[in-house]
């Protein structure tokens, strides 16, 4: 069933599980989440960024809305990183029922005004809002320098951001970074700062960034014909020991990316002459669904629903 983020990430909380939310850009991805979260009686999060509703539009967000209704768990609809108040508004109109105002560039009290006036507008719609507050960036474990302190979440802070915005759950920085690539090795994550902020906020936290880059992935990505670097991900032990301190919602997008790129660069460098497009992207979406089932089970979330 089609949910609010607030249904799913609420009892997450108080569980202490957290819930994987995955970004899809087209049928597969979507199927491959939602198939797996119901074969695992899992609650689950799908979300699109901006350039996935420019990719997909409405087609994709009304695939995603289609099989959230007719599934037998929990399913919801997260807008990943809106940039604006009129992007929140435009994926609430599409149908979404889960918003994230990513305004945790700006000062302070611009992030403040502009974070309230989205939860404003999506509660009033009885849509549930994510904000953030800290700034992503990679952390190597022997090089915390002050600087690099400044993009991490303060605890002290985030009460009074969540109490000036009301926003209902809120993205922290805590080490963890976008993309393939999330430091030197295994990155440092806060465990300390994640626990103070729980201690202080009883809201579901959110993990952004939160990928593991699985050693085994990337490296038949490489004998497949990929090309990539010393990919590092977050470890299944940070990410569990995330969800006993308050961590909700988890951000996953690499991992599913790597996977169906993995799958398609196999098929077509086994079977040159192979051209049916279900010979191609089915493969994809059983290694995604793998890759998924990997995830719900470190996050703990598998017989929830
Ligand atoms: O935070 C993410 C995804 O992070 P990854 O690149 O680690 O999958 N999306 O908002
Ligand atoms: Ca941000
Ligand atoms: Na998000
Ligand atoms: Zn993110």
């Amino acid at each position: 069933m089609l949910v609010t983020g607030n249904d799913i990430l609420i009892p997450a909380r108080a569980g202490k599980y957290a819930v994987g939310s995955f970004n899809t850009n087209n049928m597969e991805i979507t199927q491959a989440i939602i198939h797996t979260a119901e074969r695992l009686r899992s609650p689950v999060m799908v979300q699109m960024s901006e350039g996935a509703i420019k990719y997909g539009g409405q087609d994709l967000a009304d695939i995603v809305i289609d099989l959230a209704q007719r599934a037998s768990v929990p399913v919801a609809l997260h807008l990943d990183h809106g940039s604006s108040y009129e992007s929140a508004l435009r994926a609430i109109k599409m149908g979404f029922t889960s918003v994230m105002i990513d305004a945790s560039h700006h000062p302070f009290e611009e992030n403040v005004h502009e974070t309230r006036r989205v939860v404003e507008a999506a509660h009033a719609m009885g849509i549930s809002v994510e904000a953030e507050l800290g700034r992503l960036g990679g952390i190597e474990e022997h090089v915390v320098v002050d600087e690099k302190d400044a993009f991490l979440t303060d605890p002290e802070e985030a009460v009074q951001f969540v109490e000036q915005t009301g926003t209902d759950y809120l993205a922290i920085a805590i080490g963890t970074s976008h993309g393939a690539y999330k430091g030197k090795g295994r990155p440092f994550i806060d465990h300390a700062r994640i626990k103070r902020i729980s201690e202080l906020l009883p809201i579901p936290l959110v993990a952004h960034g939160s990928s593991g880059v699985p050693a085994e992935i990337v490296q038949r990505f490489r004998d497949a014909g990929g090309e990539i670097g010393d990919a590092a991900g977050i470890a299944d032990e940070d990410l569990q020991q995330a969800a006993q301190f308050g961590i909700a919602k988890v951000n996953v997008d690499t991992d599913l990316r790597l996977a169906m790129t993995t799958a398609v660069r196999e098929v077509l460098q086994k079977t040159p002459k192979e051209f049916d497009p279900r010979k191609i992207f089915g493969p994809a979406r059983d290694l995604m669904s793998q890759v998924i089932e990997h995830k719900l089970r470190v996050l703990g979330s598998v017989g929830k629903a």
